[in-house]
């Protein structure tokens, strides 16, 4: 029998924070001195990455344990031109049940789902339905997903009919061109009216990392959102060349770590795009407990954006309870 704790795994170097009750992040005033103290020192940043999957290594029910923590935090998305109703269907057929019955038996695990389903606009309505009943939140992808560029009104506009057809979370692409010029006051006042216009839904905002230029961008603009009240950064849409990585995420959660210290809010953080390996999922987890603690395992701060990461974990899990490996396909989740 496993327990759903990691507590195992590694020692919490950040448990000490002081603890605050969970509020959503209100946002504050836009601070540039703030902003323009943030910097980020790319060799020690790639160095300490570079030692992290080397040196993780966690075995047998720990590992286990950890695999299905992931499993909790996946936004299992599908975002294809070629999407259909039967596809999102299919996704949250797998959503409501990502683990077999016969897996969690043998694991002495309760059922557990995955922490959201994410699609475009066009397909909320389906997935809304494909979820009723399963307390699963639909997150959408709007504002113009993946590049952000049609206007702003537009863009305003996609979100709130986003929320009215049923999304509880609203991933929202930043302009990139505000970091890339610096217009950091635009970036907070763009990133103030999505949170606006997304209501009581979850506003994740998607900074397209690989697109921002240097690692100190990718700093400041987590900050920016944070203060303009982001409810997660998110490192990727998918869609860029370069999606999420170890440095960039170090990056983020300790622009994170910073503004709860400094404000008492914690933000979620959600890397995606490209995380389609078990190993990858239990790096990113290990990450997060040691810089942020605890706390930050849960689906409420934490999720991967993925829409293949499930299948390998699946796989895994198969060949820690059965010591085989089945065929991919059997897992396929669309
Ligand atoms: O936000 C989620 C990403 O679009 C998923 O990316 P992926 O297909 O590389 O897992």
């Amino acid at each position: 029998m496993l327990s759903q704790s990691t507590e195992h795994t590694t020692d919490t170097a950040r448990d000490q924070l002081p603890q605050v009750a969970d509020t959503r992040n209100p946002g504050m005033p836009h601070d540039m001195d703030w902003v323009r103290g943030v910097q980020a020192n790319t060799s020690a940043i790639e160095r300490r990455t570079a030692q992290l999957p080397a040196r993780r290594s966690v075995k047998k029910d720990h590992q286990a344990a950890w695999l299905l923590r992931a499993v909790t935090c996946i936004d299992l998305t599908t975002l294809s031109g070629d999407d259909t109703e039967r596809r999102v269907e299919r996704l949250c057929a797998k959503a409501r049940h990502p683990v077999s019955q016969n897996l969690l038996d043998a694991l002495g695990m309760p059922p557990i789902t995955t922490g959201a389903v994410c699609v475009y606009h066009e397909m909320i309505p389906a997935a809304v339905r494909a979820l009723d009943g399963s307390g699963i939140p639909v997150a959408a992808v709007s504002t113009g997903f993946p590049a952000g560029l049609s206007p702003l009104h537009l863009r305003l506009a996609e979100i709130s009919e986003s929320v009215k057809a049923g999304a509880a979370e609203i991933d929202i692409v930043i302009s990139r061109r505000h970091v890339l010029t610096g217009n950091w006051t635009a970036l907070y006042e763009e990133m103030q009216q999505m949170r606006a216009a997304c209501g009581e839904a979850h506003v994740k905002a998607i900074l397209a990392t690989g697109e921002l230029g240097s690692l100190r961008n990718v700093a400041r603009a987590s900050v920016v959102c944070m203060m303009a009240g982001a409810d997660f950064i998110k490192t990727s849409t998918g869609k860029e060349s370069v999606n999420a990585t170890l440095p960039v995420t170090l990056v983020m959660i300790r622009a994170i770590r910073d503004y709860f210290e400094r404000t008492g809010y914690r933000v979620g953080y959600k890397p995606a795009g490209g995380i389609s390996k078990a190993k990858d999922a239990i790096t990113y987890l290990a990450m997060m407990k040691e810089e942020l603690g605890d706390r930050w395992l849960r689906p409420d701060l934490f999720r991967f954006g993925a829409s293949s990461l499930l299948n390998d974990i699946e796989r895994q899990l198969e060949h820690h309870v059965t010591g085989n490996y089945s065929a991919g396909y059997r897992h396929a989740t669309s």
